[in-house]
């Protein structure tokens, strides 16, 4: 089994990367596909019983996927504050390894129809003095989706990652939105004016959920761009 992957980013930190990544794999299982999840690179993690690193989000990717698969490769650079991935790193005495990211990644691949890998904040997030999180799509060979957090000041963030994902050379399947603020004002106005001017579909907008979950989400997608070769 060699498996297709999707890379998620997005606008920024907290915009929605996870919850959307969780609602993509619940769409693809409705589909009757075995999906995995990865976060490659996780900053802000908590113990567990037996000391290990755990990140929520990694947590909740593996907790989604179709089979069990062990936290380390889901999950391979795991760091214990809620920093920039060089500064947890270089708190753990740690450097992130590009390669064995990749080997991971081979690994789930070879599990699964589809594997959802979730960056680590925005595009331009560095992993280390020259690998950033703009360089793992096409590391792992993966197209991307980019999550819009919908809140003000989204569509100078949503304009500006496009302008530099198409400058990467990095394909781009479509955008997200995910209504993170109740109370925003024009919500509707500003997708329609984002599905104006970025240059891939709308996949579908989230609005704002009371009890966000992946079933939920996968409602408000349409994943039939991701089908297609
Ligand atoms: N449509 C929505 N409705 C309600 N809550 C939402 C919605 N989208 C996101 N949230 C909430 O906003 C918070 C941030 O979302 P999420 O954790 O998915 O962002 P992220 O981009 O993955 O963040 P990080 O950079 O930490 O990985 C979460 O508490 C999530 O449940
Ligand atoms: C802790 C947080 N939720 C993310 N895991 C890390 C976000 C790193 C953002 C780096 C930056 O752009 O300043
Ligand atoms: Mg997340």
């Amino acid at each position: 089994m060699t498996g297709r992957g999707v890379f998620i980013t997005g606008t920024d930190t907290g915009c929605g990367k996870t919850l959307i990544s969780l609602g993509i794999m619940a769409a693809l299982q409705q589909r009757g596909y075995t999906v995995l999840g990865m976060k490659p690179v996780a900053s802000g993690c908590d113990r567990d019983a037996q000391g290990g690193l755990i990140n929520a989000d990694a947590r909740a990717l593996q907790a989604q996927s179709s089979r069990p698969v062990a936290y380390s490769t889901i999950n391979p650079f795991a760091f214990a504050l809620p920093l920039a991935p060089p500064l947890a790193a270089a708190h753990a005495g740690r450097i992130i390894q590009p390669d064995l990211i990749r080997t991971a990644y081979a690994q789930l691949r070879n599990q699964a129809d589809w594997v959802i890998v979730e960056g680590i904040g925005g595009w331009r997030v560095p992993l280390t003095a020259d690998f950033a999180v703009s360089d793992l799509p096409n590391w792992l060979e993966i197209p991307v989706i980019l999550t819009v957090g919908l809140r003000l000041g989204c569509v100078n963030h949503a304009l500006l990652t496009a302008e530099r994902l198409i400058a990467d050379r990095v394909p781009l399947i479509g955008w997200i939105g995910s209504s993170v603020d109740p109370d925003m004002v024009a919500a509707d106005e500003t997708c329609a004016l984002l599905t104006e001017l970025l240059p891939r579909p709308c996949l579908g907008v989230i609005p704002h959920l009371t009890a966000p979950n992946a079933g939920a989400v996968a409602e408000y997608l349409d994943i039939t761009p991701l089908e297609s070769p």
